[in-house]
Order: C-alpha cells, then structure tokens, then sequence
C-alpha cells in the first residue's frame, strides 16, 4: 500500500487517517518550498523541481485516501512522476491511463480547466470579489417552503441544453427563457448547468438568468474538484453548489462544506450508492442529500436506486439527521413523483422530461399530473 509506505508504516494497517497526515505533511513541506520559490535564492530551480514531484506525490497519496474509501474516480490521468523525480514512487506502473468511465474523463476535463482559471483569476481577487456579488438566497427553504405548500416534494427543476447520455435535449436553447418558463410553473429552485464541454452550459447561463431578474434559488450545477469553484460559483451569483460524493474524499466534503458556510452557499451532496451515502451520513453538517438514479459510468437509470438507498436503517438516519433527500433524474411521470416521494423524498431534480417540452411551464404540469404554481 502506498501511503503505508511512504508514511514508513508497511505493515498494512494503516488507516484513511494514516493518509491524511501523511498529506499534511506533504503539504507543509510544498508551502514550505512555495515560500522558498518566491525567493531571489539560487536554488530556486532545484526548489520547482522538487515542489512538482511534491505536488504529484499529493496527487498520487489523495488518489490513494480516495480508493481507500471506495472512490474509483481519479483526479487526474495516471502520468508519471516528473522529470528528475527522485522519491518513493518511482516502481509505480502507468498502464491504466485511459479515463475508466465518463464522469472521471468529465473530472479529469475539469481539473485541466480549473487549473487554467486558477491562472487567471487568483482566490484572494476571488475573495475579494465576494463583497459584490448578488446576496445568497435561501436554496434549502425554499425547498422546505414548497413542500409544505404543495405536499409534494419540492421541484428543483435543470437548465440544461445537452448531456453525455443523450446529446442535445433543446435546439434553440434561451436559458433565460426557459428558467422564467420553469419559475412560472411553480418550481422551487433551477439548477444551471455551468460545463461547457460536456453539457452545453456555461457561468454566462448562470449570470444571465440571476441577473434577469428570477427569483428561485440558484444552484450551479459543476463538477467541483477544487475550492476555487465554490468562490468563483458564488461570485457569479450561485446560491448553492453540487459536491459529488463518488469524486470527492470525506476529507474534501467536510472541507467544502466548511467554506459552502462561510460564503453562503447551500450544499447538495449527491450520492449513488450504499457506500457513498454511508460516508455522507457519517459526516455532520449536511443538509441536503441527492440520490443519483443516473449510474455516472454507464448512465443507466433506474427509479429504484432511491427507494434501495431510503429503506431501513438509511432512511431511518436520514430523518433524525433531518436531511431533506432529493431524488435525481430519470423522472418524468406523476407516477414517477409518486414512487420517490412515498420512498421519502422530499425535493426531486428534474432535466430531460420538462426541458424538452416546448412549453417548460406545461411540462412541469404533465410532470405533476397538476398546476403546482399556485
Ligand atoms: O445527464 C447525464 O448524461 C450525465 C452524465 C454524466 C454525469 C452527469 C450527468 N447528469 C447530471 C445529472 O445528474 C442530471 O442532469 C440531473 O439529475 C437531471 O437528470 P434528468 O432529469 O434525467 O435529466
């Protein structure tokens, strides 16, 4: 086991925990070199080439804590070390470097891309950007709100142009429009796809339909990797952000969850399986679960994953934690709403079925079987 190794251990016990020191350790010794490489020393060359080896060693070990805990997506293509590196995983094997499915090829997309933003647009004017940007809305009660006013779960209800799954869903595609069309037909709050490669979205949508004057709660609909997104979401209007249990450690939830807080964002925490909602309902603070019926691998959806997820000692949990479970995708029909919300859900996220209608405010009619607007 790697971490074992590098943290001198090898005896194959080591824990989750283990890593985690062994990270911040990494780390400290890489802020370390940073501060050294802002010098005018003569070593600065060496400094760079042994902060890179450090940095790809932090990858290496937060890949490993995160198939310790069941994640299978890595953050980025297994490419080596660096040239020069002299360290403890030089006998690693590169033959797996093929993304294994699409949402790790979407992630490691994503982590090239922010790591360009990142060049371009620094945390700290990110920071101090936050002052300026358009007040958080309440993401969460809203969903209560509309619950309680309809008795059926609350609609979070998607602008989304296209998908991997099923190519492009609306020709003719006005954001704007079609959120106002949404908020017309009662939904709670929209979620707005931000990626550009894969679905068609943009920040641009996002900005666009806060600034026109639309009045549900916002959720910015990314594959979030690095804090930085969580600054530049809220920057630019977001009330809430998706952290995707089957991409991000426990280590990196809790830690965004932290700053979703401090900066006024509503977290939803999405899950596909028993082991990802086992983990989510071991860390304290979150309030809003979403169960994915959509297998991010192979895209198939199934309804049922949900009720799998709710039943027994899960569901059980969930209520006492009084965490609000939105079923997501694959809903299209009354009786569709029906099954998840008998199965404990409280709030639904909707795409295909309602924004493929030419009339989105009708299609969330049909979805209901009923006007949920007034
Ligand atoms: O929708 C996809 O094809 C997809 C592929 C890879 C990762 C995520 C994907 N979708 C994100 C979603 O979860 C859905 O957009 C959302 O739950 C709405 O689903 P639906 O109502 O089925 O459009």
């Amino acid at each position: 086991m790697i971490v074992a190794a590098f943290a001198g251990g090898g005896d194959g016990g080591c824990s989750g925990g283990c890593g985690l020191v062994v990270v911040a350790v990494v780390m400290a010794m890489v802020h370390g070199m940073k501060a050294a490489t802002l010098s005018s020393d003569p070593l600065v060359v060496v400094v760079d080439d042994e902060l890179k080896s450090k940095e790809w060693e932090i990858g290496v070990l937060k890949d490993e804590i995160a198939a310790m805990q069941g994640i299978r997506i890595r953050r980025t293509p297994p490419i080596g070390p660096p040239a020069n590196y002299v360290g403890t995983f030089e006998d690693l094997h590169y033959e797996d470097t093929a993304p294994r499915n699409k949402l790790e090829e979407i992630v490691w997309t994503k982590y090239g891309e922010v790591a360009e933003m990142k060049e371009k647009i620094a945390l700290s004017s990110l920071k101090n950007a936050l002052g300026n940007a358009p007040p958080p809305r309440d993401f969460v009660g809203s969903l209560k709100e509309s619950y309680l006013r309809t008795g059926l779960p609350g609609l979070i209800a998607e602008v989304k142009k296209a998908s991997p799954s099923r190519g492009v869903l609306r020709e003719n595609f006005n954001p704007v429009e079609v959120a106002k069309a949404y908020e017309k037909g009662g939904a709670a709050c929209l979620s707005v796809l931000t990626d550009v490669k894969y679905f068609q979205g943009s920040f641009e949508n996002l900005e666009a339909i806060r600034n026109a004057g639309v009045k549900c709660p916002l959720l910015c609909k990314e594959f979030i990797v690095d804090p930085w997104q969580l600054y530049y979401a809220r920057t630019k209007g977001a009330d809430a952000v998706l952290l995707i249990a089957a991409v991000l450690p426990d280590i990196d939830i809790k830690y965004m969850l932290k700053i979703c807080k401090k900066i006024g964002l509503a977290a939803l925490v999405e899950v596909h399986d028993e082991n990802e909602m086992d983990r989510m309902l071991a860390i304290d603070g979150i309030e809003l679960i979403g169960i994915n019926n959509r297998n991010l691998g192979t895209f198939k959806v199934d309804i049922s994953n949900t009720k799998k997820l709710l039943e027994g000692e899960r569901g059980e949990k969930l209520r006492q934690k009084n965490i609000i479970v939105v079923g997501e995708s694959g809903l299209f029909t009354p009786a569709d709403i029906a099954y998840v919300q008998e199965a404990g859900v409280k709030a639904i996220l909707v795409g295909e079925s309602i924004v493929k209608q030419k009339d989105p405010t009708k299609g969330i009619r049909e979805l209901f079987g009923k006007d949920i607007s007034a």
